[in-house]
C-alpha cells in the first residue's frame, strides 16, 4: 500500500462495492443513472440519491420499481446529511444480513451537484465499522460538455469532482463538442482518470463502475491530502468549504446549515395549485428575464391544469432550459404538487414561491396577481428586470 493511502486511512477492499456517481449542478447524473438503470449488472444495487435543499425531486425521476432507491435531502450528503448516509449504509447492511430486504451486491450513491466528493468517499473507506462491511469503488464524474470548463474554472467542488474520479464522463456532446481546452484541463486535473462519453452507444454500467478498488494513489497528491484532511476534520465536525448562508430553511433551523458558497441557496416550492401552462410560460419567461444569469439549476414537476394526472418536468442549467417533457402517466411516489427546485447566486429568499403563486392565482393577502408581475415585475420583492 502507499504511504498516501496509509496516510488516508485507505484499507484493503473488502465488503460491498459502493460507487459514487458525482458531478457539478445539471451536469447529467440522473440522466446517465436512469440510461443505465435497466442494465443487468445493477440490477441488484442499492441506489442513494441525495438532493441538494429540502424538495426531493431526482428519487421521482429515476426510473426504477422504487424500493431500491433511498432518498437522502434536506441537506448535501458532503456536509449536514453525511451522518444521515452513514446510518443509511449501516441500516441496509443490517437489513440484508437479518433478511429485512432482499440482497444487494452493491451501492451506487448519487451526489449533489454541489457536493465535495471527499467526505463522502470518507464515510464509506475512512469509516471504522463501515469500512468491513463495504469498500468504495468506481467513483464517476459527469462533466458537461455545455458548461463544464466554465464550472471547473469558477468552482471549487467541480475541479475536486473530477480530481478524485476514476472515471471522467463528458455529457452532452450532441449539444456542444468536448473541445480541447476541455480536455487538457480535465488530464491536468486527473491525468489517469479514463474519460468516457455519456452518450457513447456501447456506454455500460459495469465499464463504468466496475474500475476495482479505489486507489488513492492513482490520483494526484492532492487527492491523498483531501482525504487524510477531511477524516481528521470530521472528528471536530471541520468543513473545507465556506461557512456561510443556510439553504432552503428558516434561519435557526438547527440541523440542515447546507453551507457552500455564501451567496449560493436553493429555493424550493411545494404548491398543490394547477397552473395553467400559458401562465407556466409567463412565469418561466419572467424568471429567466430578469434572473437568468443567478439561476444555476432548476429542476422541477409541475402539476398542470389541463391534466393533473400528467406532471411536466422542467429542467434548466444555468442559461440552458431543455425542452419540458409531459409525462405519460404520474410517476411512482407522486404526491400530486408541483414541486420546483433553484439553485440560485443572490436570490431572495421565498422569491419563487410568491412569483409562482402569483401565476398560479394562490390567494394571499398583498401578493401581486399576473396581470400585476406581467405589467411590472418588481411588484415581487427583490425581483430585478432586464425589461
Ligand atoms: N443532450 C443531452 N442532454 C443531457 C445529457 N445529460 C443530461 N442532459 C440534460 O441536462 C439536464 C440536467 O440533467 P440531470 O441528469 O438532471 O443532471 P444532474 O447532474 O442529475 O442534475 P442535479 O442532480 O440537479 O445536479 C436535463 O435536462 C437532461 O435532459 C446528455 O448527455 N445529452
Amino acid at each position: 500500500m502507499s504511504d498516501s493511502a496509509l496516510a488516508s486511512g485507505w484499507s484493503a477492499p473488502r465488503g460491498v462495492p459502493v460507487s459514487i456517481l458525482t458531478g457539478f449542478l445539471g451536469a447529467g447524473k440522473t440522466t446517465l443513472l436512469n440510461r443505465l438503470i435497466g442494465d443487468p449488472w445493477l440490477s441488484d444495487a442499492a441506489l442513494i440519491i441525495n438532493e441538494f435543499g429540502d424538495v426531493g425531486i431526482d428519487h421521482l425521476l429515476v426510473e426504477s420499481s422504487g424500493d431500491g432507491v433511498i432518498e437522502l435531502s434536506d441537506g448535501c450528503l458532503c456536509c449536514t446529511v453525511r451522518g444521515e448516509l452513514v446510518d443509511t449504509l449501516a441500516d441496509l447492511m443490517d437489513r440484508m444480513q437479518t433478511g429485512k430486504i432482499r440482497p444487494f451486491s452493491r451501492v451506487v450513491i448519487e451526489t449533489t451537484g454541489l457536493a465535495d466528493p471527499v467526505p463522502v468517499m470518507q464515510s464509506v473507506i475512512g469509516h471504522p465499522a463501515l469500512g468491513q462491511s463495504y469498500r468504495l469503488e468506481g467513483v464517476v464524474t459527469v462533466v458537461d460538455a455545455v458548461n463544464g470548463l466554465a464550472t471547473l474554472d469558477a468552482h471549487e467542488e467541480a475541479r475536486r469532482q473530477a480530481a478524485v474520479a476514476d472515471t471522467l464522463v463528458i455529457s452532452k456532446t450532441g449539444l456542444a463538442m468536448a473541445d480541447g481546452g476541455m480536455q487538457s484541463r480535465l488530464v491536468s486535473l486527473n491525468p489517469n482518470a479514463r474519460i468516457m462519453d455519456a452518450e457513447a452507444a456501447d456506454l455500460s454500467a459495469q465499464g463504468l463502475f466496475d474500475s476495482g478498488a479505489y486507489d488513492p494513489a492513482a490520483h494526484s497528491i492532492d487527492v491523498g491530502r483531501w482525504l487524510s484532511e477531511t477524516s481528521s476534520r470530521d472528528a471536530t465536525h471541520g468543513h473545507p468549504h465556506d461557512h456561510g448562508t443556510e439553504h432552503g430553511h428558516e434561519p435557526g433551523h438547527h440541523h440542515d446549515v447546507n453551507r457552500h458558497d455564501a451567496h449560493i441557496r436553493a429555493d424550493t416550492l411545494v404548491s398543490a395549485q394547477a397552473i395553467e401552462s400559458q401562465n407556466l410560460a409567463m412565469f418561466l419567461d419572467l424568471l429567466r428575464s430578469a434572473h437568468g444569469p443567478n439561476l444555476l439549476r432548476m429542476k422541477g414537476i409541475v402539476r398542470l391544469a389541463d391534466d393533473p394526472s400528467r406532471p411536466l418536468v422542467l429542467h434548466a442549467v444555468q442559461s440552458l432550459m431543455s425542452e419540458p417533457v409531459r409525462l405519460p402517466a404520474p410517476p411512482a411516489g407522486w404526491d400530486g404538487k408541483t414541486r420546483l427546485v433553484m439553485i440560485t447566486r443572490d436570490l431572495p429568499k421565498g422569491f419563487i414561491a410568491e412569483l409562482f403563486a402569483g401565476f398560479s392565482g394562490e390567494p394571499g393577502i398583498g401578493r401581486p396577481d399576473k396581470a400585476a408581475l406581467v405589467d411590472n415585475p418588481l411588484a415581487i420583492p427583490g425581483m430585478r428586470t432586464t425589461r
